[in-house]
């Protein structure tokens, strides 16, 4: 029997099976992951083969190839990782351009970690209802550079649903990641789009003061029209994700198209001669703001070695 992993608390899997069933399954058999090592071989949004015995066990025998994944460490002192979940269709970074600000920097370090794990994303503009005019401006702003590097923008006040028709046509049938900073409006959100879903209980993980890992938790909250939405506050991975620093450019779409041109094929774009990603953006070719984020994002790294050595 096919079906969808919807739910996971600890060794039980809920499998949702092609006929509309929930079977609480346990894995047998090594799902060992060969790039990296993790905390559990089978997470929500695997598409899985379970036998049943005898005894009317349950038992996960196959995964599908996943087409994407997202991993965090399972833990601060640990190489192991945990899978957060797998076959993401799209991510939705719900921003807010006031009532809370959402940086530019969280916006493109969402958007670099989400093409290094091969997931599109799509930016939701809330609670449009509050924005003032300087609000209004920044947000045209915003839409226009996003839209241009090729990530689809759209606005919604969840208050009044103005926009929430297209989101959930947007949502259907496919397994999307909802995220963004704390407050930016995700319960409100879920709750108009799965009116008395029990929030909060998306992806829970416990640590103790050792950095152990004890309990993890995660589920997909199925949407009444079809499709799967999996709330989580952000995504993390180039910790995680073994890469040189001349890659991070790659995830930045239009650095990457630029880098090209430079003249050494490990530029960093931070000081090389010859660089052509600089002198884009001397030329206003690529925004102030990207490139900004692409150094953070540089300079973290830096700053993380240094620690580890020291
Ligand atoms: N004016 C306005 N307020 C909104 C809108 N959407 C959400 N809010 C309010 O913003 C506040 C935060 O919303 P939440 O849904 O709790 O935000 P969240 O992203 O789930 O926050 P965390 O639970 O901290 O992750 C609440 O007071 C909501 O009522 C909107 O479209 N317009
Ligand atoms: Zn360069």
């Amino acid at each position: 029997m096919r079906g969808l992993v919807i739910k996971n608390t600890g060794s039980w899997y809920t499998v949702r099976t092609e006929d509309g069933r929930d079977i609480e399954s346990k894995i047998k058999g090594n799902f060992r992951l060969k790039d990296i090592k993790s905390t559990n071989p089978v997470a929500v949004g695997d598409r899985v083969v379970i036998d049943i015995n005898k005894e009317g066990t349950a038992f996960i025998t196959e995964i599908e190839e996943r087409k994407n994944y997202i991993i965090r460490r399972a833990s601060n002192l640990s190489k192991q990782s945990h899978i957060i979940a797998a076959n993401l269709d799209q991510a939705m970074l719900i921003v807010t351009v006031n009532y809370p600000i959402t940086t530019t920097i969280f916006i493109d370090r969402f958007l670099a970690t989400a093409e290094a794990y091969r997931v599109p994303v799509k930016l939701v503009f809330n609670k449009i209802d509050r924005y003032n005019n300087e609000d209004q401006r920044a947000l045209e702003c915003l839409i226009e550079l996003y839209t241009s590097i090729g990530y689809p923008c759209s606005t919604l006040c969840a208050r009044t649903e103005e926009g929430l028709d297209a989101l959930k046509a947007d949502l259907k049938d496919k397994i999307t990641l909802l995220s963004g900073h704390s407050g930016v409006g995700k319960s409100t959100i879920i709750n108009k789009l799965v009116p008395g879903v029990n929030l909060r209980t998306g992806d829970i993980s416990e640590y103790h003061n050792k950095g152990m890992h004890t309990t993890t938790f995660s589920e997909m909250i199925p949407l009444p029209g079809g499709g799967y939405l999996i709330d989580t506050p952000g995504i993390k991975g180039f910790g995680t994700i073994e890469m040189a620093d001349a890659e991070i450019s790659h995830y930045f779409r239009e650095l990457f198209k630029y880098s090209e041109e430079c003249r050494f094929n490990n530029c960093t774009h931070r000081h090389e001669p010859g660089c052509a990603v600089i002198q884009a953006v001397n030329d206003g070719l690529i925004s102030e703001s990207r490139y900004k984020s692409y150094l953070s994002i540089l300079d973290d790294r830096m700053e993380s070695k240094y620690r580890e050595e020291f």
